[in-house]
């Protein structure tokens, strides 16, 4: 049996006490993309630019472990939109942050390589700590958030997503989630829930995290009881945590979806508040340059309608170009735009005489510190988020799954098995899942 197959043996017996004393392979397989295939989608629509074309499956040798950092199994991964950008080398190819990062330390340049193993979420085992790690061993079972940071310089040391040197792992660092083996810093793992499988289990991590500050946390919207709440793609990766969060924090959600199937999951998380864009036949945009701001007016009209004629104290914000002005015209009077991406386009128009005459606040966020993270993570370990995995794939589809991202052809999170052979396996607490069974299978087969 080779070196991972005895890891995985043992992972799947139990067995993990007997990790630390296995042999580390040289190499592993993960999910790739070639710096020499960077421009290989130059002149294609992003639309038209194929995930399954860039993304390979390699084998790659296990990177030397350094000082604060630990080598995990990779059980089981998730598919990230930041992986998507990745894979369409969009909107910068991410070779770029690996050269950058490569220039600034020894250890560093280790990340700086002609593959780039992608991924931002993994669940799994400990394999092996460097020097300096004293909180993880090997055979802890683990989740990994994505926030990777050197924290050598101040502007880090009151909110982490502020340091100087903050990267995002597995886009803007070398060896990420979607492989067999990860390079993470020990200060991105977090204890796995027990009630979840290896798949459930990483499959919240970014989107779980980063809904938690643009939503929750006083570092983003700062959301209280009552809020009215509108939550574009809230039945999509971040957007279903973001529901999940407006629901649990007393907020009320407007729910902005697509398709009456993703009307339906939201209904099924207890949103009542839905529009269907796709219905209502939103054109927010009447040309390439021009923007409708009768449209916009129509979209208000509806949240009004919808909410007893109360305007979006929060607008959760990601589509970016299209959407950002009918979002910055539809917050309340004081209300607050928080924004984390633009899916559509990042050059945004709005009219700033809505913003400024009623006091509208526009907010950065970008994904979560630590702490964080941490919080998120323990609301899905006591089952108050709950994971909305709808499908999980094989490490060898990752192009797939990635394309079905790309394509908005998924619901809540797509997830990827690594070293899990099979889907359901890792579940330690049974009666907190049995509890929770049909939160858990929410996104199921939808
Ligand atoms: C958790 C998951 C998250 C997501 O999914 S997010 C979505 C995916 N992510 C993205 O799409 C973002 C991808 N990243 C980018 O597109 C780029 O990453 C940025 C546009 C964010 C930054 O661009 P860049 O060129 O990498 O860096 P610069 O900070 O603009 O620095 C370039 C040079 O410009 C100088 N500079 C920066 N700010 C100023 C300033 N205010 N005044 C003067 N100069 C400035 C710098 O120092 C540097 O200079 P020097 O090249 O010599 O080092
Ligand atoms: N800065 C950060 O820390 C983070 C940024 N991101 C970024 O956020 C974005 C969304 O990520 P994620 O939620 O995981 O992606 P998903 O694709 O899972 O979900 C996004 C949802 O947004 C909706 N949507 C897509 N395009 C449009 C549009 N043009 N107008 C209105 N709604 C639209 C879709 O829902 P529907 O069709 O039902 O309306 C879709 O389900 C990505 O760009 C990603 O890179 C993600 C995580 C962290």
């Amino acid at each position: 049996m080779s070196q991972l197959g005895e890891i995985q043996q043992a992972i799947l017996n139990d067995d993990l006490g007997a990790v630390a004393s296995l042999d580390v392979p040289e190499t592993y397989r993960g999910v790739t993309v070639h710096k020499d295939e960077a421009d290989m989608f130059e002149g294609l629509e992003s639309r038209d630019k194929d995930p399954r074309k860039s993304l390979h499956v390699d084998e790659v040798p296990v990177p030397e472990l350094g000082p604060g950092e630990a080598l995990v199994a990779v059980m089981a991964s998730a598919i990230n939109y930041n992986t998507v950008w990745t894979s369409i080398f969009e909107p910068v190819s991410t070779f770029k942050f690996l050269e950058r990062y490569g220039r600034l330390s020894p250890l560093s340049k280790r990340h700086d390589l002609p593959y780039h193993v992608v991924g931002s979420d993994l669940s799994g085992v400990v394999l092996r700590t460097g020097p300096g790690v004293h909180n993880w061993k090997p055979g802890d079972e683990v989740v990994a958030h994505c926030l990777n940071v050197e924290l050598e310089g101040p502007d880090g040391h009151n909110d982490t997503m502020l340091d100087s040197e903050q990267r995002i792992w597995g886009f803007e660092t070398n060896f990420g989630g979607l492989a067999e083996i990860a390079l993470v810093k020990s200060n991105q793992l977090m204890p796995k829930p027990d009630h979840l499988t290896w798949e459930e289990a990483a499959s919240p991590g970014l989107v779980n995290s980063t809904a938690y500050r643009q939503l929750v946390s006083r570092n983003g919207a700062d959301m209280k009881q009552g809020d009215v709440v509108l939550i574009w793609g809230a039945s999509g990766g971040l957007g279903s945590y973001a529901t999940q969060y407006a629901l649990n924090g007393g907020a009320i959600p407007v729910c902005v979806v697509s398709s009456p199937e993703k009307a339906e999951i939201c209904r099924k998380l207890g949103a009542e508040l839905i529009i269907d864009r796709n219905a209502e036949g939103y054109k927010f945009w009447k040309d390439e340059n021009n923007q409708d701001p009768k449209e916009w007016q129509r979209f208000g009209k509806k949240i009004r309608e919808l909410t007893g004629g109360e305007d979006p104290d929060i607008v959760f914000e990601h589509p970016g170009r299209e959407t950002f002005g009918a979002s910055v015209y539809a917050a309340r009077k004081g209300g607050t735009i928080v924004t984390c991406a633009s899916t559509s386009g990042y050059m945004h128009q709005y009219d700033n005489r809505y913003l400024w005459m009623n006091l509208k606040r526009i907010v950065g966020s970008h994904f979560a510190n630590y702490r964080e993270s941490w919080e998120a993570n323990r609301l899905i370990a006591k089952g108050l988020i709950h994971p909305t995995l709808s499908k999980t794939y094989a490490l060898e589809d990752t192009g797939q799954a990635a394309l079905d991202v790309h394509r908005n052809a998924h619901q809540g999170k797509v997830g990827v098995l690594a070293l899990a052979p099979e889907e359901g396996l890792g579940v330690r607490n049974h009666e907190l899942r049995e509890k929770h069974i049909d939160g858990i299978n929410a996104f199921r087969n939808v």
